[in-house]
Order: C-alpha cells, then structure tokens, then sequence
C-alpha cells in the first residue's frame, strides 16, 4: 500500500476537495508548486525528483486531464508552477502530457505538448534587464565568496543565493550582502526555504495564476474554472492570495500563511491529488 493511500486528509480539506470536483459544468485547474511539494527538499537542486507518492498520484491525475490535441478532452488540467527555471523543471518533474508549466515565479510559462513535447514561451530581456541580471550575478559572488556552503545559481531572469548546507553566520552574512545588492540594484529579494531569489523583473506566481485560469477557461470552454494551489514556502503566498471562494488553497508544513487549508507533507498531498482524481475517473 502507498504511503498516500494510508494518510488521512483532514476532514475539512476532504470536504473542500469534493465541492471542489462537484459535477457541475465548471473546469478545474489542479496547480502545484514543485520543490516541497511534489519532491522533498535536497541540497542539490538537480538531484530533486518527485516523492514515490506523489509520482503515481501525479501521473494518475495526468492521465485524467491530458487535453485531446487541442480540443478539450475533459474538464480539469493540471499544471506545475514553480520558482525553476522552466527547463530546469520540466527535467525534475517530468510532467505527464497536456501539463502547464510556470517557471522562474510566474517569468516563464510552456506546457507540454500531447506528444511529450516541452513548448516553451522565450524569455526575452531588454538590454537594461540583460545587464541588471550581470551586475546582480556578480553581486551575489561576492556574497557567496568564502564562504563555506553559500553558492549562487543563475536562472534566466534571476539570481539564487543559497544556504541551506551553510552555517548560520555564513549564511546570514551572505543574505544581507544580497539584500543590499538587490536595494541597490532596484530589485526585490524574495526569501524563501535557504535561498535569497532576486529577479530583474517583475514576477508573481499569482498573476500565473489568474493567467492560466484564463486559458483553462478559454481552452475548455467553461464559463467557470476553479483552482487548487499547494505550496509550501513563503513564495507561494501570493498565489494563494490570488485564490478565492470556490478555489482551494492548501499550504505544505509549518509557516505563516494565508492559505485555508494545511497538510504536514508531501504525502498528504499525494493523498489529496487521489481524492481528486477518484472523483473525476
Ligand atoms: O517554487 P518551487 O518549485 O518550490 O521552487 C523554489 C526554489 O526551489 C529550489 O530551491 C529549493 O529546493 C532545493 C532542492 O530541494 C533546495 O536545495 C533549496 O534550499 C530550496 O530553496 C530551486 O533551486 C530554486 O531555484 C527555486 O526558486
């Protein structure tokens, strides 16, 4: 038996996910942050891959919301909405076909094709955007310089400090470095679990959010798309912020948030994918 099938949603989130699946002409967005979410939390970020339970829960919904090249097979898509750079996650998180991907916070959007095939929209910088990105390159460097477990990661739109395997003053030195970097370079430093993330333009998964529930709609042509969102880290606040009545916001561990509903881990979520699932099949 799975680890999914053996955990037990709370009352409350079981509720919600059956209003939310209710048979009722509406279509529904199943959306989900990737990294302690859908795979545990690694110091390596290429070595991340889905958790066992969250894998076959992914690709048993998968299977139930891949669009039927290009008219709309069913009600409900699924889509993978992470801070990863879109290539880096489509890699990952290997997504089943007809899945929506967001990358880079909201920067970059793509999806996979029924073929298999990763469509990606190009990410284009303006000059001052390209050089803005260099100088915030160089800028965390220096923050990460000697020090022991701080390493910098370039995305196309932005720059990652990380700490998660340095120690407490390194790693506290090094944010404050690229907070200062970020003021003086005009940007916001978004924290999250370990990591300082800098963009050179603006991004919410929020907006991604409200993007794709407008294509969901116009794709399927309901007049009304519900949205479920899971993530887990201080980044995913503004996507359930984004969220309303009739949607379903469920926030992954620990933590402040604004979401309505919490599970304590990845496998709750696999729990929570299959409830939504046994009702669409
Ligand atoms: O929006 P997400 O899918 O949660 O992506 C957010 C960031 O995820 C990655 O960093 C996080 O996961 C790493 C691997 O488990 C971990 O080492 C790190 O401490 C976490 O913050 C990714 O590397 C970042 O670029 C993403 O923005």
């Amino acid at each position: 038996m799975s680890e999914a099938a053996t955990t037990t949603l709370p009352a409350d989130l079981a509720d919600a996910l059956d209003r939310f699946t209710a048979d009722d002409g509406a279509a529904l967005l199943v959306a989900l942050d990737f990294d302690g979410v859908l795979a545990p939390l690694v110091d390596d970020p290429a070595a991340s891959r889905m958790a066992p339970s969250t894998r076959a829960a992914v690709d048993l919904l998968g299977a139930l919301t891949v669009p039927d090249g290009g008219a709309a097979a069913g009600r409900a898509r699924l889509a993978f909405v992470s801070g990863r750079d879109l290539e880096d996650l489509a890699a990952r998180a290997e997504p089943p076909a007809g899945t929506y991907l967001v990358g880079s916070h909201g920067a970059q959007t793509g999806h996979v094709r029924p073929d298999g095939v990763l469509e990606a929209v190009p990410l284009e910088l303006t000059p001052e955007q390209a050089a803005a990105l260099e100088a915030l390159y160089d800028a965390l460097e220096e923050a990460a310089a000697g020090r022991e477990g701080v390493w910098v990661q370039r995305k196309p739109s932005a720059g990652v400090l990380h700490t998660r395997t340095a120690g407490p003053e390194d790693s506290a030195a090094a944010e404050a470095l690229a907070d200062a970097a970020a003021a003086r370079l005009g940007l916001d430093a978004m924290h999250g679990k370990d990591v300082v993330e800098i963009a050179v333009l603006p991004t919410s998964k929020g907006e991604a959010l409200t993007r794709l529930r407008t294509v969901v709609g116009q794709e399927t042509g309901a007049g009304q798309v519900r949205v479920l969102y899971a993530g887990d880290d201080t980044t995913d606040e503004k996507a359930f912020a984004a969220l309303g009545a009739g949607d379903v916001t469920i926030k992954v561990g620990a933590g402040e948030t604004v979401a309505t509903y919490r599970v304590p881990g990845i496998d709750a979520v696999a729990a929570a994918l299959d409830r939504v699932r046994s009702r669409l099949a």
